[in-house]
């Protein structure tokens, strides 16, 4: 791969299931991967080529170096991808802290915003290790299906185009394409709030409302993406990238999406008790809070919240939805 350097060492942070999809990744792409896990039966499962907790059914090359130790897995890394779930990125980079050397940088591989502060990740990053560069690596990418070997295309973006190109060059490999943005917020509102649509589109085929209607979801969903966008600095063509709508269409249309099936499970009138990560979950409530604050009209949003705090029914939902005044197609 052009411009790739010989050999890097990545540190990859959080030991499920996209976290270890992507230390295959990077081990494909020729890293020298260490992965830290806080869980120690996680590490050694991970070490023996297997993650039966979250990657059930899926053997992969052994090669991966996984360790429950913070400073082991961070001493000589020259890139670090944090792969822990949105709302435990404050306290693992106060962890971390500690470790990482200046000057690395830090990929952001989650998807969500913080629910207490409205916090987006990268500024989590920013407060918190000043002398860390930060990147966002985003896009239509199933840890079951890229740790399968499936192809897939993401982008990677920071602040620094050359940064931006670096790290997509040395992260992609036969499997995963990586292209290169400057737009951090752009890609890492996109890879956010798909996840609160495709719980809106899950609910619409639980509740058996039609394939035309999820489609109709779908859409007005992202109008909402490009008007938050919009009122947060992001560039209208990421949206249109692989982070905004590349995610958004595979997620409100996969039953291999957690967000997906946590929204079918809601329009189904089932129990939401012990299911898997959804990080829509979190991040509609902030999200409708920001949207309000910007005075961004997010009326999708804003209903996903309202129905997972108990506030409506998905029926009210879709009949408030449906009876919202008549407006023209293209008011942004
Ligand atoms: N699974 C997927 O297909 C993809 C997931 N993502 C994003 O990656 C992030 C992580 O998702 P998954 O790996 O799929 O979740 P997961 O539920 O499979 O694994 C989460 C891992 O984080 C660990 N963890 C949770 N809180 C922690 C903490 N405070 N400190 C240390 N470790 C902690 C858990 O023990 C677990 O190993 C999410 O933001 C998700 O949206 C992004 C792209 C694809
Ligand atoms: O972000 C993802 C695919 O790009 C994974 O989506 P879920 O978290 O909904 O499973």
């Amino acid at each position: 791969m052009n411009g790739k350097a010989a050999i890097s060492r990545t540190a990859v942070l959080g030991g499920g299931a996209w976290g270890t999809a992507l230390a295959l990744a990077a081990l494909h792409a020729g890293h020298a991967v260490r992965l830290w896990a806080r869980d120690a039966q996680m590490a050694a499962a991970i070490a023996k080529g297997e993650n039966p907790r979250y990657l059930p059914g899926i053997s992969f090359d052994t090669g991966i170096a996984s360790t429950t130790d913070l400073q082991a897995a961070l001493a000589d890394a020259d890139c670090v991808l944090s792969v822990t779930p949105a709302q435990s990125l404050r306290s693992v980079l106060s962890e971390v802290k500690a470790h990482i050397r200046p000057g690395i940088p830090l990929v952001l591989c989650a998807k969500g915003i913080e629910r207490e502060t409205g916090a987006l990740l990268s500024s989590i990053v920013t407060e918190i290790l000043p002398g860390n560069p930060v990147a966002v690596l985003s896009g239509p990418s199933f840890a079951a299906d890229v740790a399968r070997g499936l192809p897939t295309a993401v982008v990677v973006a920071a602040g620094d185009d050359a940064l931006a190109m670096d790290l997509a060059a040395r992260f992609s490999a036969r499997n995963l394409r990586c292209y290169s943005s400057d737009d951090v917020i752009g890609v890492e509102l996109g890879g956010a709030l798909k996840n609160v649509f495709a719980i809106a589109a899950g609910a619409v085929v639980g509740a058996e409302l039609g394939a035309s209607a999820q489609a109709a979801m779908v859409t007005r969903g992202f109008v909402e993406l490009r008007r938050l966008g919009a009122a947060f600095g992001a560039q209208p063509e990421t949206l249109m990238g692989l982070s905004g709508l590349g995610d958004l269409m595979l997620t409100c249309s996969s039953t291999q999406s957690r967000n997906f099936t946590y929204g079918v499970a809601l329009g189904r009138g089932e129990s939401l008790e012990g299911r898997p990560l959804a990080e829509g979950v979190p991040t509609a409530a902030i999200a409708a809070r920001l949207a309000a604050r910007h005075g961004v009209e997010a009326p999708i949003i804003s209903a996903v919240a309202a129905i997972l705090a108990g506030a409506i029914t998905v029926g009210e939902a879709v009949e408030a939805l449906m009876t919202r005044p008549l407006k023209h197609e293209n008011t942004i």
